[in-house]
Formats: structure tokens, sequence, C-alpha cells
């Protein structure tokens, strides 16, 4: 069995490819980053180091790595012959290898299985976008007898990994918690051999709890311990005010949760508060910074803050928490982030009505508009 993964960073040397290796699979990273691919192509293992309560370490090997921005053709041949083509390389990148997937799918023989392709990002609904990103680059588009060589499931990933320390080579430090859940219906009761993921009936509840809880939580964390000069997340959820933030989104989002989900009230909460232990994990170094990397991703339309807001505003709802946090990601100014920069230019730009409307999604008649431009109007005073 072969999988290609494209992105071989954090998550996706730390977690789905050691997932995908534990599961019998030959791996091929296929990554842009030329100093990245040649070391993973010089090298025959690498380590994956879980820390926490349950502290283990397991090692890669069987992998070969591409770089995917010179050698497009290989990566194409590689996907035309493998079983599952996976992704974890941010949800703006997936615009940009849904041409070599297209381009591997039409060369795939017919009488192969079809391909299994997942996209592992923090998205609602991503491997649907890939899809679509795929289908526009087919001749025939949605028609094209190439598309149905392939299955396209939406999954949820979960395990927290920092940036690495320096010098840390291709090893890499991870939380010792994972969950995977994949959407089972898809497959048609033969689901691809993965034995640490869960298939799942319907994706939308586990996907939903988990970017409005943990990216939810996690984020918020981020904006508040930025501003107070936390330089971890732990150090930031150790600030009383930051934890009380942290807490009050996630009674919002689980207010949510509840109500659209029917999550059991109790077991939501135990949810919550395991997270809150996540992100306070004293055996890993998590920065605000990469936490609230792309504040503008972040607050758009249907991401961990302005998506549930809406939502609950809709159901008559209280949105005040999480309002207050869109105010923190709107003072991220960290020069590593590019995203930052364009925030403060837009912010500088439009009127907080046009930034309510074209950053965040939300239009004048909405019932969050009124809440959501006073927000932004506030936080002109701060800048
Ligand atoms: N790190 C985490 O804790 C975590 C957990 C769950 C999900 N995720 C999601 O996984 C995705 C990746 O996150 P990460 O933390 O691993 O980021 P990362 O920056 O460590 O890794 C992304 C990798 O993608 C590569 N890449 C960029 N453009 C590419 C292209 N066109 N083709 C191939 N590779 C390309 C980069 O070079 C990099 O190696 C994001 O969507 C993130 O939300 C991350
Ligand atoms: O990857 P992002 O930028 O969408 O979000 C940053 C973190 O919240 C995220 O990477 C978490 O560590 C991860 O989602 C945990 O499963």
């Amino acid at each position: 069995m072969k999988a290609v993964h494209f992105g071989a960073g954090n998550i996706g040397r730390g977690f789905v490819g050691l997932i995908l290796h534990d599961a019998g699979y030959e791996l091929v990273f296929a990554d842009v980053n030329a100093e990245l691919i040649d070391a993973l192509a010089a090298s025959t293992s690498y380590d994956v180091h879980a820390v926490g309560e349950n502290s283990s370490t397991r090692t890669v090997t069987d992998y070969r790595a591409l770089n995917s921005a010179s050698d497009e053709a290989g990566v194409i041949a590689e996907i035309a012959s493998a079983d599952i083509v996976t992704t974890a390389v941010g949800p703006n990148i997936l615009k940009f290898v849904a041409p070599v997937i297209a381009k591997a799918l039409e060369q795939r023989d017919a009488g192969l299985p079809p391909l299994t392709v997942m996209a592992c990002e923090n998205a609602i609904n991503a491997t649907d976008v890939l899809r679509g990103e795929v289908a526009t680059r087919l001749e025939g588009g949605e028609a094209a007898s190439a598309l149905s060589r392939a299955v396209f499931a939406n999954t949820a990933v979960d395990r927290i990994v920092p940036n690495q320390e320096p010098g840390a080579g291709l090893d890499v430090t991870v939380e010792d918690f994972f969950e995977w859940a994949i959407e089972a219906g898809p497959f048609g009761g033969n689901p691809p051999v993965i034995p640490d993921a869960h298939f799942v009936p319907d994706l939308a509840p586990y996907i939903e709890r988990k970017l409005f809880t943990v990216n939810t939580g996690h984020a918020t964390t981020a904006y508040y311990g930025y501003i107070e000069g936390a330089t971890t997340l732990a150090d930031a959820l150790s600030i009383p005010e930051v934890f009380l933030e942290v807490k009050a989104v996630l009674a919002e989002t689980k207010a949510l949760l509840v109500a659209k989900h029917e999550f059991d009230p109790a077991v939501q909460e135990a949810y919550l508060e395991k997270n809150l232990v996540r992100f306070a994990n004293p055996y890993l170094t998590d920065t605000p910074e990469r936490v609230g990397r792309q504040p503008l991703r972040k607050i758009s339309r249907h991401e961990r803050f302005i998506g549930p807001a809406a939502e609950l505003a809709e159901r008559g709802l209280p949105t005040a928490a999480l309002l207050r946090a869109v105010g923190a990601a709107l003072r991220f100014d960290a020069t590593s982030d590019p995203q930052s920069a364009e925030l403060a230019e837009l912010l500088g730009r439009l009127s907080p009505e046009e930034f309510a409307q074209q950053v965040s999604g939300i239009e004048p008649g909405h019932p969050l508009f009124a809440d959501l431009v006073g927000t932004i109007r506030s936080v002109d005073a701060f800048r």
C-alpha cells in the first residue's frame, strides 16, 4: 500500500505520516521546501516524540521524499499508482496541490481501485474544497471520468504539534493525544485501512466540535496571550484574565454545539476542560505566534470565531466573549506573520462596516453585524 502526503511539516511528519506508516503504507512525502525534502530524502527514519502523561517515541521508516515544486512529474507518477493522497499544507494552499492531483487522476489506470483523497486541514469540509479545485482542473470538470478514479472524504484531525526546536532535525515532538475522524459515507462500506483513524457516518459534529472547541479556545489563548506578552501557550493560560476569557468563549461555543448537535452538556464540558489541560501541556512548548498565525483566515466567515458567533447570533444566543476574542485577534501584529501586516493595512483602509463584510463575510442584515462592527471600531483605539 502506498500513500502520498503533501506537506512534510509539523502535522505531516508528526501525525499523518506516522499514522499512515503505522497502518502499513509506504510513504511518499511531497513538499516545496527544498531543504526539508532533501533532508528527508537523505534519511531513512525520523522519530516522533509524543509528550504528556503518556510519553512515547515512535520511529517512522519506509518513506521517500519528492520536491513537488521541481519534480511535479515525479509526484504525479507516484499519485497515479498510490492508494491514498493526504494533505497538511494549510487550507489556502489546496488550490496549488489540486492541479497535481488532477493530472495524476488523468494518468491513473481506470482499472485500479479508486484513490482515497483526504485533506487534513483545520477547516470545515476541506476535502470538498480540494475536490472542487481538482474538478476545475480536469477536462470536462465535474463530468470528467477521471474524477471517478478517486474517493474524496472529509476529515477532522486533532493533535497539537508546535513548531520544532532548531536542531531537532526531522524528529518531531507532539502531544500524546490524537484523534483522526474520517467520514465513512464516500467509501461505501469499503474504507481504507487506517486502524488509528475512526470512520464516522456524519463528520459535521466532529469537525465543528473540534474547530469550535480546540481551535477557538487555542486561538483565544494565543491572541490574549500575545497581548499580555506571554511567550508560550501554557504561560498565556496561566494568566487569570486570559483563562477566564478562554472559558467564556468555550461556554459560548458549547451552547452552540449542544443546541446544534445535541451533545450532552456534561460530555461537552468534560471535552472542553480536557482541552484546557492540553493547551497548558507542560511538556510542550507552543507559542502565541504559531497558534495565532494567519489572523485573517482565523476571523473569516466559516472559521473558529465568526463561524460559531454567526450561528449563535442567528439563534439569539450570546456572542460577547467570541467578539471580544475577535477584538484580541485584530490586535495580533506578529512580525513573523505576513497576514498581520495585511490585517493592519485592511484595518487602516476599510471602514468597520467594510471590514466586517469583506474580511469576515458578515453582511449588514445579519444579526451579528452591528456587534461585530462595534468590535472592529473599538479596536482602532488600541492599535
Ligand atoms: N500543527 C498542528 O498542531 C496541526 C494540527 C491539526 C491540523 N493542522 C493543520 O495542518 C496543516 C499544516 O499545519 P502544520 O502545523 O503542519 O504547518 P507547517 O507549516 O509545519 O507544514 C506545512 C507544510 O506544507 C508545505 N507546503 C506549503 N506549500 C506547499 C505546496 N504547494 N505543496 C506541498 N507542500 C507545501 C510547507 O513547506 C510545510 O512543510 C494546516 O492546515 C493546519 O491547520 C495542524
Ligand atoms: O493550524 P491553525 O493555524 O489552523 O491553528 C493553530 C492551532 O490551533 C492548531 O494547529 C492546533 O494545534 C491543532 O488544530 C490541534 O489539533
